[in-house]
This record gives structure tokens, sequence and C-alpha cells, in this order.
């Protein structure tokens, strides 16, 4: 049965990402102030850029907070694809400077070190995560949970003993590194990104019917203790 998700609808995204980064640093101060350190698991793309930077001009005590990819693309940090590229760019700048930031890509030729390697790493981290923010894909995925991926069953098992798994996909451009379902989900706050009327449909679709296999968002919301907080904003021009 899936809890309720609590709605946080903006007109524009520009409203939204002023809006978001303002409840997430609340959250994240909160977090500090409670157990002196804040764990944030942020998803790359297209979609969370301007989040980003609104939440990078937040004042709070940032070197207290680790920043953690989601999920990565297994590309040089250089690559255009890549999310920590993304995230230094546009979230660990101005005052989110000082945050830590914990990769998962490793520079190594085999993605399975790659993963042993950010395995190990999250694994050392004071668990769990207080903020988890995740995006969807069109195809309803999250994270690297991929519908096509032969490693989905792994990667969105509630017991997977990882927390870290190296995942391939034909529908994803290159091989990736994503956290697993468990520990995305026993964070304090799990927020869910989303902008356009397309994935506002298809998560309304998923809500009513959720497909884990079909539509690995459904995963999350099947198997959340508590009701997840989702902001949208319709895109430009719709
Ligand atoms: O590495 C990634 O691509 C993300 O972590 C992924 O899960 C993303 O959140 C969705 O694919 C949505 O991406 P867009 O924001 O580009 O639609």
């Amino acid at each position: 049965m899936i809890a309720d998700p609590r709605w946080h609808r903006f007109a524009t995204p520009e409203q939204l990402a002023d809006r978001f980064a303002g409840d997430m640093a609340d959250f994240l101060k909160i977090a500090i102030s409670q157990r002196g350190q804040a764990l944030l698991a942020v998803s790359g793309g297209t979609t969370p850029a301007a989040f980003f930077r609104a939440l990078s001009t937040h004042d709070l005590p940032w070197t207290d907070v680790t920043v953690v990819p989601v999920d990565e693309r297994f590309v040089p940090t250089t690559s255009e694809r890549s999310n920590e590229k993304l995230i230094r760019q546009n979230l660990l700048v101005n005052k989110a400077a000082a945050a830590r930031f914990t990769p998962l890509y490793h520079d190594v030729a085999d993605i399975s070190d790659a993963a042993k390697l950010a395995d190990r790493a999250v694994t050392d981290l004071p668990l769990p995560f207080d903020v988890v923010v995740l995006g969807m894909g069109g195809d309803g995925h999250t994270a690297s949970f991929f519908p096509d991926s032969p490693e989905l069953t792994g990667a969105i098992d509630p017991a997977a003993s990882h927390h870290v798994l190296a995942v391939t996909a034909p529908s994803a451009d290159e091989p990736r590194l994503t956290l697993t379902l468990p520990v995305l989900l026993s964070a304090g706050l799990i927020a869910l990104h989303i902008e356009g009327a397309e994935k506002h449909s298809l998560l309304e679709t998923v809500l009513a019917e959720p497909h884990p296999r079909e539509k690995p968002i459904g995963a999350v919301l099947l198997h959340a203790a508590k009701p997840l907080d989702i902001y949208w904003a319709p895109k430009k021009g719709e």
C-alpha cells in the first residue's frame, strides 16, 4: 500500500527551485542540529541544476554536510555526462563549496571495482541519509533502476546487502553506479523532483498501480516507510 505522497506543486521551475532549496536547507539544518552532521544524496540528469544552484546559496553549516550522488554514469568526471561534474559545478559552489563530497565514480578500468570502492565509501558514512533527492525518467526509472536492466532485481531488492551496485541497461547511455533501494529508503526524507506534464501523468499512473519492474519508481513508492515529498512544476511553455 502506498503512503499518500505530499505534493508540492509550483507554477514555474524557478519557483520550485527556490522553495525546494529552502525546504531542503531547513531539513539539513534540523539534521545537523540533531546529530551534528547531515548526509545528502542527490540525483543527476537535466532537472536538478536550478535547484542545486539555489541550495548552494543557503547559509547552513556546509562543513557538516556530505553530498553523495544517488547514481553516476561510469564516465570520467570531466565528461559532460558526469553527475559528479554536474554536482561540483552547480551545488558545491557558493556557500555549499564547503560541503564534503563522496563520489561514486572511481577512475578504474572495471566498473565492478568502482562499485566495490564506492560501496565501501558509502558504508563508511554515518548512515542513514538525511535527505535523498530523486528524479524520474520518462520510462519510470529513478536512480539507475532501469526497467530493462539485468541488474534491476538486485538494485531494487528491499533486502539488498550492498549500498552501491554496478548496473547496465540498453536504455542507459553508459554503465552506471547506483545506490540501492534500501539505502535510499532509510533516508529521513525522500523528495522526488520532477517537471513537466508527461512525468506528472506517468507518476499519477504509477501511484494508482505501481509496477516496480516496469516502472521502478514504483519500488520506491511501494516500499517507502513514509510518504514521499513530490516537487513538481510544468515545464516552461506548458
Ligand atoms: O543519472 C541520472 O540521469 C539520474 O540520476 C536519473 O535517475 C535522473 O534523475 C532521471 O534520469 C531523470 O533525468 P532528467 O532530470 O534528465 O529527466
